[in-house]
Order: structure tokens, then C-alpha cells, then sequence
């Protein structure tokens, strides 16, 4: 039994080292032209407003946009310190949800324009696209089970922030606008190919090239909402996406961030990569204490 069970323990750790490294695996490097440390650097010329993240007893964590002046846009010091949340979040064994929202009752409306004025030559426009790429990518591939919940505007790299949660909850009078054609550009963060992968070639088509106001409405017959939560005050609207969320967060945290790890493994991975990963995950959870516990409950699932 012991030599089993150090067995189980051995494989729990490799395993988790693997899918942990590939999850981390940034986008760029430096044969892209990728320097972090040159990029940050950069970017946190252009400061205001902060990334906040208060992680909860009950495994959730609270993530917020505060510029709120700015209607909650992203300063380049937002972008430094987003990345560094999602670094925490990565450290966070405890986490099993995650709420990211924008202070005073709006989300965000994409990038500092101020900041983008001063970055708008290529190689600057480039390292921020691809330092956003890395850290949405890293934000969307937690193991945590994540929701963008939309309150007042979500324009541009805004829009773009919630397709890289695994669910959108708005608010009444709420908008996610993917603005890019009007400012002459194309999503930059990710959130074409993502949007893509949410509604579908066609209607993502339609949101981009119409630069198309989706209320809550219309993004619940996208698939791009899960659900219109009946109050636009911000509190009240957190506690009801909080209640929301709890129906998929509710159990061990073991089990919940395998799930969250499976599903991330069958959206990216061909096939035969996302069933052998499958197979990975499965073996970090059989015979673990919850499957040991849950043998000796015998619960009926009525
Ligand atoms: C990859 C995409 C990424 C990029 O290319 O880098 C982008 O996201 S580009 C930016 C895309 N976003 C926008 O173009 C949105 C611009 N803002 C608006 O359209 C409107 O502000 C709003 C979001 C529809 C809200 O309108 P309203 O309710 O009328 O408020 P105000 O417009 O008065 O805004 C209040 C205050 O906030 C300032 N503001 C708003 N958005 C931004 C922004 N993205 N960058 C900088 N500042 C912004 C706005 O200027 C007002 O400030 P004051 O004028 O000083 O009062």
C-alpha cells in the first residue's frame, strides 16, 4: 500500500511539473525579437491605474481593472502588472475560480490611447502585441475556472480581455465592442483567433469587420455571454457572478483545476495530444483523496 502510494505521489508530481511547464511556455522568445525585460521596461514609462487581485479563503480570486478615470483602459504599467497577477494566479495552488472585472461599474475600454499615441511605430505596437498575447494566453490557460464580468463598456482590448476568460457574464446595458476598425487596426491581444473559437468564423467576422455594439442580447444568442445577471450595481453584480461561478467551483480544488486543465487540453491539442494529456490529468486525480473518499460516500447522484 505505501509503495502504491508513493507511486501515485511520484507520477501526482511529475505530472504536475509537466503541465505546469507547458503552460508557462510563452508565445515569443527571444527568436521573435521577444526581449521581456526590454518590453516592461517600455511599457512602464506610460504608468496609472493598477491591476488588483485579492484571492479568497474559498479558492476565488477577485481580479480588478482600476483606472477608473480612464474608463478602466490599460496604462502600460496595468499591462506589467496584469502580467504579474497572472504569474500569482500561476503560483496559486488554492485557486479554483477567477472574477475579473473594472472598477465603477465599467470593464475596460482597451489600451491607454495616450500610451498608444507614444508606442504607435512598429517594433514598439509589436512588443506590446506580443507581451499581451503571452500574458492572455497564460490568463486564458489557468487552471482555474474564470469568468469576465461585463458591467458599462468592454471596447477594444477590453473586448479582447474577455474572450480570454472561459466565461462572460454582463450586465443590463452592458457592451462588448471590438472597436478595431475604427482605429484602423485588428485585435492585437489574441482575441481574434479566441473570438473566433467562442462564435465562429462567420459571426466573429461580423463582430470585427462591423465593429458591432453586442449587448447582452445578442451575445447570449453568440454563445458569447453565458448569462445576463439581473443587476447592473457593482456590487450586487459581483455577488451575483460570485453565486454564478460557485455552481462549477463547488468541490475539491484538486479536481476542479483537473477539469479546467482537461477541457484547456481538448480546446488546444490535436487529438491524440489532448487524449494522452487527458490520460496525465486522470492519473493525478485516480486514487487520489477525494476519489478515495468519494469510494467510501458512495454518493447517489440523483
Ligand atoms: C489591441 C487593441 C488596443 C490597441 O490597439 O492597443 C486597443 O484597445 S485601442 C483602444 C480601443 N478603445 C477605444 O477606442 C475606446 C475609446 N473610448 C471610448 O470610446 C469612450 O470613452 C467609451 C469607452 C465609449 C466611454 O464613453 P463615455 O462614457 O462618453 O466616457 P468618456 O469618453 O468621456 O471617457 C471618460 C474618460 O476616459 C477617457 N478614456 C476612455 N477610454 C479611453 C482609452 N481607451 N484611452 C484613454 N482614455 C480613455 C476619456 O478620454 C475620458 O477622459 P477625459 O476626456 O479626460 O474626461
Amino acid at each position: 500500500m505505501e509503495m502504491a502510494l508513493a507511486l501515485w505521489k511520484n507520477l501526482l508530481q511529475t505530472t504536475k511539473k509537466r503541465i505546469l511547464q507547458q503552460r508557462r511556455l510563452s508565445l515569443y522568445n527571444g527568436a521573435h525579437g521577444y526581449e521581456e525585460e526590454l518590453i516592461k521596461k517600455k511599457l512602464q514609462q506610460f504608468s496609472g491605474g493598477s491591476i488588483n487581485l485579492s484571492k479568497k479563503d474559498n479558492g476565488i480570486g477577485i481580479l480588478t481593472l482600476n483606472n477608473p478615470k480612464l474608463m478602466n483602459a490599460f496604462t502600460g504599467t496595468m499591462m506589467v502588472e496584469l502580467q504579474e497577477r497572472v504569474t500569482e494566479l500561476e503560483n496559486w495552488k488554492d485557486g479554483k475560480g477567477l472574477i475579473i472585472h473594472g472598477a465603477e461599474n465599467t470593464f475596460c475600454s482597451g489600451s491607454d490611447l495616450n500610451a498608444v499615441k507614444e508606442i504607435s511605430n512598429s517594433q514598439d505596437g509589436m512588443y506590446m502585441c506580443m507581451f499581451m498575447q503571452n500574458t492572455l494566453t497564460r490568463l486564458m490557460r489557468l487552471p482555474l475556472i474564470s469568468v469576465a464580468l461585463v458591467q458599462g463598456k468592454a471596447f477594444g482590448g477590453g473586448a479582447e480581455l474577455t474572450t480570454a476568460c472561459d466565461f462572460r457574464l454582463m450586465t443590463p446595458g452592458s457592451e462588448i465592442r471590438f472597436v478595431h476598425k475604427h482605429m484602423g487596426l485588428v485585435p492585437g491581444w489574441g482575441g481574434g483567433a479566441r473570438l473566433v473559437r467562442i462564435v465562429g468564423s462567420g459571426a466573429a467576422l461580423q463582430l470585427l469587420a462591423g465593429a458591432a455594439r453586442v449587448d447582452p442580447e445578442r451575445a447570449l444568442s453568440l454563445g458569447l455571454s453565458q448569462e445576463t445577471l439581473p443587476s447592473s450595481d457593482g456590487t450586487t453584480a459581483l455577488g451575483q457572478a460570485r453565486t454564478w461561478l460557485a455552481q462549477y467551483t463547488e468541490g475539491p480544488t484538486t479536481v476542479i483545476r483537473a477539469v479546467k486543465n482537461v477541457v484547456t487540453a481538448g480546446r488546444e491539442l490535436p487529438l491524440e495530444a489532448a487524449l494522452r494529456t487527458e490520460k496525465d490529468i486522470f492519473g493525478t486525480v485516480w486514487g487520489g483523496p477525494a476519489n478515495l473518499q468519494a469510494l467510501v460516500r458512495r454518493p447517489k447522484h440523483k
